[in-house]
């Protein structure tokens, strides 16, 4: 039998730079306690446990990054090479963990610290993806019919209705060959026209700027939510329960 080739260096980013406005709480969302532990906690964990994963970086909150240092040193998560401080958006925070990961050529996989139920399958899909696609990211099909609203004086309208059977809710992880998303950031940050429509996501990104770039989608999954609103608290902390 051939051996398979080695696989590249891959870290894990989680994005924890966030203050959690919807939320609402006196701290980040991510230091909440949810089923024993904070989100950011179950979060490093599920990257901690995964085989495929060699390296974890944690981009945080500012004022916060010495309680995730206790947390990492605490819990031994032993993969986790730097906690760095997080920007004021998203993209500015993986701006960031971009600019923190040296020069070397590696996959990486940059996923939300608020999605605490990260599946181990979730992540070797993404990882084996990465074998044959340089931009990847977990998605599911949306159950809801999604809609396209106009502003109009006496309120909003519906502008359209997209066929459902085509659109996908993104999740995360989104994985990457660094040079790739590197190269999508760079682009991003030269156009002075990028910040008119902030990016919600970094697959956005490349889509944007490197538009040649085939996306690949993995299978997500429900549990693979995002505590977003204080609702999720609950519905969370719940699956968080079931699932130890
Ligand atoms: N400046 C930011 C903003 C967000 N994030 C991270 O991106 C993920 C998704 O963001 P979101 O759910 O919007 O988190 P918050 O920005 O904290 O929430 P809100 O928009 O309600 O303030 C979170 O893990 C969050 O910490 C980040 O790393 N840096
Ligand atoms: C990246 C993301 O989780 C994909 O669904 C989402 O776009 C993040 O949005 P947020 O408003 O920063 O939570």
């Amino acid at each position: 039998m051939t051996p398979s080739p080695p696989r590249p260096r891959t870290v894990g980013v989680v994005l924890a730079g966030g203050t959690g406005q919807r939320v609402g709480a006196a701290v980040p969302k991510q230091l909440l306690e949810l089923a024993g532990r904070p989100i950011i906690e179950h979060t490093i964990a599920a990257f901690e446990a995964a085989p495929e994963i060699d390296e974890i970086l944690v981009l945080m909150a500012a004022g916060h990054t010495a309680e995730v240092e206790t947390l990492v040193r605490r819990g031994g998560y032993g993969k986790v090479t730097a906690v760095v401080e997080g920007g004021a958006s998203r993209t500015e925070s993986t701006r960031r963990a971009l600019a923190a990961l040296g020069p070397r050529e590696c996959h990486v996989l940059l996923h939300d610290a608020v999605r605490p139920l990260l599946p181990p399958r979730v992540i070797t899909d993404c990882v084996a993806a990465l074998a044959t696609h340089a931009a990847v990211t977990a998605a599911i099909p949306s159950s809801d019919t999604i809609v396209v609203a106009a502003a109009t004086p006496g309120g909003e309208l519906i502008r359209d209705v997209p066929d459902r059977s085509a659109l996908r809710r993104v999740q995360t992880p989104q994985g990457f060959h660094l040079s790739v998303i590197r190269e999508a950031y760079e682009r991003a940050y030269a156009d002075p026209g990028f910040g008119d429509r902030p990016a919600t996501d970094d697959c956005g990104v490349v889509l944007r700027y490197l538009p040649e770039i085939p996306i690949h989608l993995v299978p997500g999954d429900e549990r693979n939510m995002k505590v977003t609103h204080p609702v999720d608290l609950l519905i969370a902390a719940e699956l968080l329960r079931a699932a130890r």
